[in-house]
């Protein structure tokens, strides 16, 4: 008798790849295209007061198709549970990369940053700061490419991202001097900040703030006293520098970010940060889905405008990746779906 039922036929469930705090996360394969993903879930009695977050998630990441942000395919609700498919990261968290090497050098650190820096500009540019930055919330794909996740901190002020915030959120030895001391804050500032911790993080293999005591740690956030180690170039001393800065006005913005001499060293062109998915629907995936299902390509193009994130959502987004990767862009089976 199958444990999630309303998995059967759609998704095969292989093993668990790791339970945190209020999710487990599997390993599956989606029936129809043969594709690995992972489904995040959750319980909702296990998540209690959490449970706010995971809707902010489910919305932010609907609203997010990138390069470097995990892909959210398929939500699942029951009464109990919540069931995230999600794209498939098999190279685990960049946390534990760094830590298998020690410390990464600024060639590797270089590439995994401006992949980071991309994908913060592109949630900035939507409307959304993420308000977590951490190498635990950053994935690697089968190619080592770094993958955002974890948006259920993010948040999408009313008012744009000139608005205020004031929500005390995050981990601490990531989170901005004027986030810990409890002032209005912009979600943009604060993610900036949180990347000069993670460039930090990248080269060194430790942080720029830590002790013990949280009160010492928040002494040492809002006085900004942190060291350099003696291998640090002076060129990524320089941006970690105008990243950690206490007066959140005086950090580097995204836009000059894009374009850090130590950014682009070696490969001299700006960095893209534009999401690579298209706007408009492939033609390929459409005409695929509506033989399986038996319908026009215009019915089947309606029915996927309408981005349900159900099976067929799951399913679209699925041949995509397929395509993306240079596979042929087929279903398993292509008999019309007996209904
Ligand atoms: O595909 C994911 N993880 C994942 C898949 C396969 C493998 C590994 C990891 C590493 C462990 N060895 C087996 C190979 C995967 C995808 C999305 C999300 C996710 C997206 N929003 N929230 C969560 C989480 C994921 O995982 C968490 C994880 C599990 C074990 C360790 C490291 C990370």
């Amino acid at each position: 008798m199958s444990l999630y039922p309303e998995l059967k036929g759609f998704y095969h469930l292989r093993e668990t790849i790791g339970s945190g705090g209020f999710a487990k996360v599997k390993l599956a394969y989606h029936a129809l295209s043969g594709e690995k993903v992972a489904i995040k879930i959750m319980d909702k009695k296990t998540l209690g007061a959490e449970l706010p977050r995971v809707t902010t998630e489910i919305a932010a990441m609907k609203e997010l198709c990138h390069q470097h942000i995990c892909k959210l395919f398929q939500v699942i609700e029951t009464e109990t549970k919540f069931f995230l498919v999600l794209e498939y990261c098999p190279e685990g968290e960049l946390f534990d990369y760094i830590v298998s090497k020690d410390r990464l050098d600024e060639s590797e650190a270089q590439i995994f940053f401006r992949q980071i820096v991309a994908a913060v500009a592109y949630i900035h540019d939507c409307g959304f700061a993420h308000r977590d930055l951490k190498p635990e919330n950053l994935l690697l794909d089968e190619d080592q490419n770094i993958k955002l996740i974890d948006f259920g901190l993010c948040a999408k002020p009313k008012g744009g991202m000139e608005s205020l915030l004031t929500t005390l959120c995050g981990s601490p030895a990531y989170a901005a001097p004027e986030l810990i001391s409890g002032k209005q804050y912009l979600g943009s500032e604060v993610d900036q900040w949180s990347m000069g911790v993670l460039l930090y993080a990248l080269l060194c293999g430790f942080l720029p703030f830590d002790d013990e005591s949280i009160t010492q740690l928040y002494k040492k956030i809002k006085t900004g006293s942190y060291k350099f180690p003696e291998w640090l170039s002076d060129g990524s001393k320089e941006l970690i520098s105008q990243l950690l800065q206490i007066d959140p006005k005086k950090r580097i913005p995204i836009a000059e970010l894009l374009k850090h001499p130590w950014l682009t060293k070696n490969v001299n062109v700006p960095i893209e940060w534009k999401s690579k998915y298209k706007k408009s629907l492939d033609d390929d995936c459409i005409t695929e889905l509506a033989v399986h299902y038996g319908k026009t390509r215009s019915q089947m193009e309606e029915e996927i405008l309408q981005w349900k994130y159900d099976y067929q959502t799951a399913t679209y987004f699925l041949l995509l990746e397929k395509k993306m990767k240079g596979k042929p862009v087929r279903l398993l089976c292509r008999h019309p779906a007996r209904n």
